[in-house]
């Protein structure tokens, strides 16, 4: 088929993309639900669907499967179909006889797409109504994800303006911001705090962004900011009584959140605030997760708390925001009462959520720059005493630049931390042979490059994830075992302590789940040799060779698993990571030991819930997790392998996100250098119109 039939009248058009959709679900190229939904809505209006209109909709669907919101019609022009749909896909590779996109679309203009998108008003709306598909200038949406989009973007920019109480720097509750501020901070007057700033900036507007990389502050300065929200209500309302609740939206990150905040909260105590103890202990020391926090209802995409329903709250802390697809998002405002405040943490520059969207990213796009005005510029050197110097001001920055901030110093990375370095120069200008041969030399003490190839690669790795490979990092003061690997939760495991009681079991229990945390093998992809599978197996085999588990494939002591799905029933989360454990809890008819999953729970006094492996349905072995399953992780020493030949999912964000899981050793499979050097120049790139909803 050519754009002839795709644009001019003639005679059996809609059966050419119909055979076009065929040829391409065929080749492995588009969902067979992509596919469904053009001939579904072709059957709604008997026909009368302009070819183009129908391909159009199979590829938006095509595109939201990919993690975009939108098709973007712009980019189907002038030959480049392909890149931007990503066909043919590499994984399927190129079919003989199956034309691509850009021969397919060749002749057809951005006027033809308008033309044929707003021929049937009953598909295609522009905007409120019912229409199955919205088009918003050049962007085809399905009506759910506009409507995310729409929902998003009001929920913001209705809580972008100043918060009346506060605009006044000589007003009460002003000056009681300053002052907690000032106790809390001592920044000496000659250097920007952008802690401080941060902390300004999010109280003055009811909806803020936090935004930096690992270890530069974002958890300690929400906690900061929020003592001071709360030093503001007892200013003007007597008592510190905002009603704040912490939310992540994956239990793994709600647990990390939870314990970095505890300790926080006492250090608070430290500091002898305004409000004394009873303001810290008005602060949350207890994070849920969002779907938690919303009520999921089982079997439905719909939450308890809606818009009819809001959360009992005045302010909500969402942290690890990247990982927030554009859907959850949208049903947290929904259900966000239209006085409530709404702060995000998170890195922008990690990857963007699994699902569709990249909100923060798209909220961040401007955060390097900072873009404050001067009006903002000048309260916040009253209320705050940071001026942002002349490099950040921009008096044409949107209203949502003044409430985005970006902490820029890393308090874990420090200038002889090679985890640090190499993160930097991934996500900046990216790595070439030169710039890559510090890290790959031995230069820096907690990086360890391994070069590997398609037959040395199980050898390496087998020998690697015992016990982390300790000489190869030259860290001169730490311990032989420091690396870690997976033999020291083995071991723990194996000491089980005689004591059968609950709370001795528990202790032991939460013990090997913190040494299982210490190390953690990551990749890129989920088949193959380099992929999760290959590497579970690998892995298994050197564990089981080593004598440390007894089995490599079903139920085993050992076992650590990783849960895919939400099952709210057992109370687990996708994400959530387990380890199989020997107890002794047979029953009287055959006594002796029995396989539980112990997982991490805050909700139990002892940290452990058990879980019998029968009632786990969703689970897979988790020697080696995707870096996407990875967010929100953080890890003692993180083996990242990459994979031997490129592929779409390698990309900048992808290694950084890897990198940044390493809190104190980070070690790299490479089989073949070019691919990792190219992968940190590809950026994921997800078309939504987010950007330009709030920023306009
Ligand atoms: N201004 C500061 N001065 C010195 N140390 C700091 C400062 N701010 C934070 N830290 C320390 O740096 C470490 C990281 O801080 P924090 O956990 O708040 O960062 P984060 O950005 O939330 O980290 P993550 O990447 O884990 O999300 C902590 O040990 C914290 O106590």
């Amino acid at each position: 088929m050519d754009s002839e039939a795709l644009v001019r009248p003639g005679v059996g058009r809609v059966e050419s993309v119909q055979a076009l959709l065929d040829a391409w679900v065929g080749a492995g190229w588009l969902r067979a639900l992509d596919r469904s939904l053009a001939c579904f809505l072709l059957d709604e209006v008997d026909g009368e669907l302009p070819p183009l209109t129908m391909l159009a909709v199979a590829l938006v669907s095509h595109q939201v499967g990919r993690g975009h919101v939108c098709l973007d019609l712009s980019g189907l022009v002038a030959g480049r179909a392909d890149d931007v749909l990503a066909l043919p896909p590499e994984a399927a590779g190129v079919s003989d006889g199956v034309p691509a996109p850009s021969s397919v679309l060749a002749g057809v203009s951005e006027a033809d797409w308008q033309a044929a998108l707003t021929a049937v008003p009953s598909v295609i709306g522009t905007g409120e109504g019912r229409t199955p598909l919205v088009l918003a200038a050049n962007r085809l949406y399905l009506r759910r994800y506009w409507q995310y989009e729409q929902t998003i973007a009001a929920g913001i920019r209705s809580r972008l303006t100043p918060v009346e109480d506060l605009a006044d720097p000589e007003g009460a509750a002003a000056r009681a911001l300053a002052a907690t501020l000032g106790t809390l901070f001592h920044t000496p007057t000659d250097s920007l705090d952008w802690q401080r700033l941060a902390c300004g900036l999010a109280a003055r507007t009811l909806f803020s962004i936090i935004t930096g990389g690992p270890g530069t502050g974002k958890t300690t300065t929400v906690l900061r900011l929020l003592a001071a929200l709360q030093s503001v209500e007892q200013a003007t309302t007597g008592a510190p009584g905002l009603r704040i609740r912490l939310a992540a939206p994956t239990g793994k990150a709600a647990a990390r959140l939870g314990d970095s905040i505890v300790g926080k909260r006492d250090e608070l105590r430290e500091v002898g605030l305004p409000g004394g103890d009873a303001l810290v202990d008005s602060l949350p020391d207890r994070v849920t997760t969002l779907h938690r926090l919303l009520g999921s209802r089982p079997g439905t995409r719909q939450f308890r708390h809606n818009r009819d329903h809001p959360l009992p709250l005045d302010v909500l802390v969402i942290d690890e925001a990247s990982m927030v697809d554009v859907e959850m998002m949208a049903c947290v405002f929904d259900a966000l009462p239209p006085s409530a405040r709404i702060i995000l943490l998170g890195d922008k520059d990690q990857l963007a959520s699994v699902d569709a969207g990249a909100v923060l990213g798209d909220l961040c796009r401007r955060a390097d720059g900072a873009h404050y005005r001067a009006d903002t510029a000048h309260w916040l050197a009253a209320v705050t005493g940071q001026a942002p110097g002349d490099e950040w001001l921009d008096q044409q920055g949107t209203e949502l630049d003044q409430a985005v901030a970006m902490l820029r110093v890393s308090h874990r990375f420090g200038a002889d931390s090679g985890i640090g370095a190499l993160s930097q120069a991934v996500n900046g200008a990216g790595l070439d042979r030169g710039t890559a041969a510090p890290f790959r030399d031995g230069r820096w003490p907690d990086i360890a490059w391994h070069p590997v190839n398609a037959s040395s690669i199980g050898a390496t790795l087998s020998r690697h994830v015992l016990d982390g490979s300790p000489s190869l990092f030259g860290r001169p003061d730490t311990p032989s075992d420091a690396a870690g690997g997976y033999r020291s939760y083995l071991m723990r495991m194996a000491e089980r302590p005689s004591a059968g009681d609950r709370e001795t079991l528990d202790a032991w229990a939460a013990n090997v789940l913190s040494d299982f945390d210490r190390f953690q093998v990551l990749c890129a992809l989920r088949g193959g040799r380099f992929g999760v599978e290959g590497l579970n197996e690998t892995i298994a085999g050197a564990l089981q060779r080593a004598g440390l588990i007894e089995r490599t494939h079903g139920w085993y002591a050992g076992r650590p698993v990783l849960v895919t799905r939400n099952d709210y029933n057992l109370g687990l989360m996708n994400g959530d990571i387990g380890v199989t454990l020997p107890v002794p809890w047979g029953r009287p008819d055959s006594p002796g030991d029995v396989l539980r999953v112990a997982f991490p729970s805050g909700d139990s006094p002892t940290g452990v819930r058990w879980v019998s492996p029968s009632r786990l349905q969703s689970v897979e072995t988790v020697y080696a997790m995707t870096v996407h399953k990875s967010q929100g992780s953080e890890f003692h020493h993180t083996c990242l392998v990459v994979p031997d030949r490129r592929n779409p999912v390698l990309t900048r964000e992808l290694l950084y996100t890897g990198i940044t899981r390493a809190s104190r050793w980070f070690s790299l499979m490479v089989p073949d250098e070019r691919v990792l050097l190219e992968a940190t120049g590809e950026r994921v790139m997800r078309t939504s119109g987010l950007p330009s909803l709030v920023h306009d």
